[in-house]
């Protein structure tokens, strides 16, 4: 057996075996640990091959075998010829620089094979480019903190690492980039996508008022918002204490101190002691979503999504805001973000706030990341009447 036949049974040995449950990363992290006799090229192809996979998302067709749609995703992702098409599949292998629409074609592939439900996207969302964004991985963005763009800029030129700067503060890199090898003071920069760095516009506070970042996860929005506004005083809940902890290492790095940390889940009405209504001018609701905007980092959520999971994230996204209302000032605001570029979780949730709630649209809306090579998101800044 060839070297590149071994990476493809490899590659169907994880397939067969993954469910979805854990990021695709993850688990094949576990899988090269109880084989550790595969190198770093065999760990990289085999990874590969796997990503190329899932990419293809829902295409399927009667009797296709995992090879079949493994060399389909090899000639579709990848854009010079390389040793497995050479060998499996040939008459693709000098054809992978033509244009991704031909490749599609030659493949007999569209758009609409690989994600299905054009119908529940949110308005002006981009299908074409939505759907071709799976196919390659996005960039790596970081933001630059506290006027250090210059000095991360000349260290990029130093190491030679080609980068762009879409906007003002916002560095895109080619994904894989070493960037903590490159610029080794962590409070210099926060790795965060452009899309995500561009929800900061909505946040629109005044030193010393109280914010509130309710979903806060690992901090990205909260470091966000203290960067532009360092006088806030700032709450962050999350549902689990280990999130919370990576927050504070995160925090720590940065330089952020002086805030409170509390564990909770909203998706019920709650009480706390430290809670009073109506005591924050702004809350950040950064709601648990479907991803659907960051699936061209992690295809197999693609490939595991089924329609039915929308409603869930929906009745979540509801609860989670309407429980977080009474805490809000009169006048005050509440900033609602998702990754996803659903309806059900974007407009029509901004459609069903506005009529249960007393939180009134002021500006916002979809943020496309795919021309960047970034994520997309969806923000909307509310203001309590
Ligand atoms: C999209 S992430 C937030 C990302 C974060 N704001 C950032 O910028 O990095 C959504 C977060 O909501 C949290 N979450 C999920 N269900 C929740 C619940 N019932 N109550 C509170 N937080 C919840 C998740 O643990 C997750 O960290």
């Amino acid at each position: 057996m060839t070297r590149w036949e071994s990476y493809i049974l490899s590659a169907e040995k994880v397939i067969t075996s993954y469910d979805g449950k854990l990021p695709l990363h993850h688990y094949l992290k576990d899988f090269f640990k109880v084989n550790p006799q595969m190198g770093s090229r065999d760990r990289r192809w085999i990874s590969q091959l796997v990503y190329h996979y899932y990419r293809l998302g829902h295409w399927n067709k009667p009797g296709l075998r995992v090879e079949e749609r493994l060399l389909a995703g090899t000639f579709i992702c990848e854009q010079t010829p390389n040793d497995i098409l050479a060998l499996l599949k040939p008459e693709w292998n000098e054809k992978t620089a033509l244009p991704i629409d031909e490749k599609l074609q030659l493949a007999g592939i569209t758009a609409g094979d690989i994600f299905p439900f054009p119908e529940y996207l949110s308005e002006g969302l981009d299908v074409q480019a939505f759907v071709r964004s799976f196919l390659s991985q996005p960039k790596v963005f970081i933001r630059a903190r506290r006027g250090k763009q210059a000095a991360i800029v000349q260290l990029l030129q130093q190491n030679e690492v080609p980068f762009e700067i879409p906007f003002e503060g916002c560095i895109a890199m080619p994904n894989g980039t070493r960037i903590e090898n490159i610029i080794t003071e962590k409070s210099w920069y926060v790795v965060q996508d452009a899309a995500s760095q561009q929800t900061g516009h909505l946040f629109k506070a005044h030193n010393g008022e109280s914010w509130w970042d309710a979903c806060a996860a690992s901090g990205g929005k909260s470091i966000l918002l203290r960067d532009k506004f360092p006088d806030v005083e700032l709450t962050v809940s999350d549902i689990r204490r280990s999130i919370l902890d990576n927050l504070a290492h995160r925090f720590r790095d940065a330089r952020i101190d002086g805030y409170r940390g509390y564990v909770m889940d909203l998706s019920n009405p709650f009480k706390h002691d430290d809670f009073r209504p109506q005591m924050f001018d702004g809350i950040i609701v950064d709601a648990p979503c479907s991803g659907a905007g960051t699936w061209a980092r992690s295809p197999e959520n693609l490939f595991f999504f089924q329609e039915g999971q929308l409603r869930k994230y929906e009745m979540l996204q509801r609860n989670i805001t309407t429980n977080v209302v009474p805490y809000l000032k009169k006048g005050g605001q509440l900033v609602y973000i998702t990754c996803s570029v659903f309806a059900s979780e974007n407009e029509n949730m901004v459609r069903w706030l506005e009529t249960n709630t007393s939180l009134r649209a002021r500006e916002g809306g979809l943020i496309q990341g795919m021309t960047l090579g970034a994520d997309s998101m969806f923000a909307v800044r509310f203001v309590k009447g």
